[in-house]
């Protein structure tokens, strides 16, 4: 069996700046400053064609930080990422230039995946309609809302038809009617047996979609399996980890971020 995604021991290191010196003189005298930790320690991950894999996880147990290295769009410190196909990414944060207009982020990143100028041109009413922007395309991005970049960052990833969808919660801040008309999409693109990889806080959308689930913690994989099995183990350790004081929350924290 071949597999379109395979993730072996990844690593991910960062450096947490005390402040904003700290950061430049890093710059000037690298290794001298900030301190290094590990977003990721040792991801082993392997996703099949036709699989919609969830993540779940508390925050910062690295989720985005995973979908990005899939996506190709931030390197892996160390370790082994093969990915068989084109992605698309869909997140709230991603790559748009916010004094372009959205009609010329569209191009922008349409021209970035590979498309030419005419098949673009082809394809852009279709992502307009799907974004439900109409005339704010042409208004510079800044003045969109976090729920307008996600309809575009969206209406774009899913009409340039990629292998592998790569979602990180972008399901989250649209208004219920576009949620829904994404999820019909989302569907649409498992029955044509492609791929899915999707980060949400909702265990309820994970449920719904997901054939199988990976549970991060603190940049380790703590499960991967069948979504119910392994959501009924998630949604444990979150009642357990509710219970928890903030003090405790905090130690529980420090001890597992920092610990590779
Ligand atoms: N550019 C960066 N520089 C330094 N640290 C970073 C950077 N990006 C992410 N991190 C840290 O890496 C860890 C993992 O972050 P990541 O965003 O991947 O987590 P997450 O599981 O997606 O969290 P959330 O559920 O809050 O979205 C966090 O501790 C975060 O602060």
């Amino acid at each position: 069996m071949e597999y379109v995604i395979e993730l072996e021991n990844v690593k991910k290191k960062y450096k947490l700046y005390k402040n904003q010196k700290e950061r430049l003189l890093d710059l000037i005298l690298p290794k001298s400053y900030g301190e290094e930790f590990y977003a990721l320690k040792g991801v082993d991950f392997k996703a099949q064609a036709g699989d919609t894999i969830g993540f779940v996880g508390i925050n910062g147990s690295g989720k985005s930080t995973l979908l990005n290295i899939v996506a190709g769009i931030s390197p892996e410190t160390s370790g082994s990422v093969i990915v068989r196909g084109q992605t698309a990414l869909i997140s709230v944060a991603t790559g748009f230039k916010e004094s372009l207009t959205g009609r010329e982020n569209l191009e922008m990143k349409c021209l970035m995946l590979g498309f030419s100028k005419q098949e673009i041109d082809a394809m852009e009413e279709e992502i307009i309609e799907f974004s439900e922007l109409n005339r704010f395309i042409d208004q510079p991005m800044k003045n969109y809302s976090s729920g307008m970049k996600s309809r575009l960052g969206f209406a774009i990833s899913v009409m340039v038809d990629p292998d592998i969808l790569i979602i990180d919660e972008a399901l989250s801040v649209g208004d219920a009617t576009f949620t829904k008309k994404c999820l019909d999409k989302i569907k649409e693109f498992q029955q044509k047996g492609k791929t899915i990889i999707f980060v949400s806080h909702s265990n309820y959308q994970i449920k719904q979609f997901c054939n199988k689930v990976v549970w991060l913690e603190y940049g380790k994989v703590k499960a991967y399996g069948p979504t119910v099995e392994t959501m009924k183990a998630y949604e444990e350790f979150i009642a357990e980890f509710n219970k928890l004081s903030k003090e405790e929350k905090k130690a529980y924290q420090e001890k597992h971020k920092f610990n590779n």
